[in-house]
């Protein structure tokens, strides 16, 4: 399989993980596995390293690139602070930036998620900002810094799957930088349909966690998500208005 490169890092698989929700963490590794996933993301508030209950990185193993993100901050400031804090914590120094205010749908402030880009990025961080499709604020985004953008599907935890899909189409053409699907993948055939129009990679977290199945369900997206880029590097045929015979007719009604 191709390679993906975010920062100076190679990634031979595209399926991004969260590590919310799950019913019990214990399964984490296991779905980690059958994923084949290599970033796993998870909130920093849920990192609790002088904590001497469980810690949710005492279920990530060592080898896989950790990519904490900054679920709760509602500006830039605070998306700042807490990646600061994650680099402290030795969580290397990767950062999915999420910036949001609005309680109700969860949808990122593009601007504050600029400002915090620009900052994280000059002190080296590799920072994958969450985002509303939208090409201006990926252009700024490429502009602050960023090292690939992550554009929403639809709202975290619908699974309603690629509700953008023609803004996310946009970004595929115009932004010089990966594009990473995250939010709202419900199933795994979102997760090709992502991937068939041309998405680097997909983050997904709520349909895997809360899957009657997590660890069926992990594999099943590793597999869609290694279907749709196969597919995508195969050039789908294109789609047609009026029917066309399989078969050609042409010397049948020439008899
Ligand atoms: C875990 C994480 O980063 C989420 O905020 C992310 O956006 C995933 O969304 P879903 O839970 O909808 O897959």
């Amino acid at each position: 399989m191709d390679k993906l490169i975010i920062g100076d890092v190679e990634l031979d698989n595209r399926l991004f993980i969260g590590t919310g929700k799950f019913p019990n963490k214990k399964i984490i590794p296991d779905v980690i596995k059958s994923s084949e996933s290599k970033v796993i993301t998870m909130a920093l508030r849920r990192v609790d390293l002088k904590s001497k209950e469980e810690n949710i990185l005492d279920y990530i193993p060592k080898d896989y690139i950790l990519l904490p993100n900054t679920s709760g901050a509602r500006n830039a400031d605070e998306a700042v602070r807490i990646a600061r804090l994650a680099k402290a914590m030795g969580c290397g120094n990767w950062i999915k930036i999420e910036v949001i205010s609005d309680n109700k749908y969860l949808l990122p402030d593009n601007y504050e998620t600029i400002k915090a880009t620009e900052t994280l990025a000059k002190e080296g961080f590799v920072v994958l900002p969450y985002m509303s499709p939208d090409l201006m604020a990926a252009k700024n985004l490429v502009n602050a810094g960023a090292a690939a953008v992550m554009p929403l599907g639809a709202p975290i935890g619908t699974n309603r799957g690629l509700e953008t899909k023609e803004l996310i189409r946009i970004l595929i053409d115009e932004i010089n930088l990966p594009v990473i699907v995250d939010a709202g993948i419900g199933k795994p055939s979102h997760a090709a349909e992502a991937m068939e129009i041309g998405a680097d990679a997909v983050l997904v977290n709520t349909a895997i966690a809360t899957a009657g199945d997590p660890i069926n369900m992990g594999k099943a997206f590793n597999l869609s998500v290694k279907a749709g880029r196969i597919a995508y590097l195969s050039k789908t045929a294109p789609e047609k208005e009026f029917a066309e015979a399989s078969s050609p007719l042409t010397g049948f009604l020439n008899k």
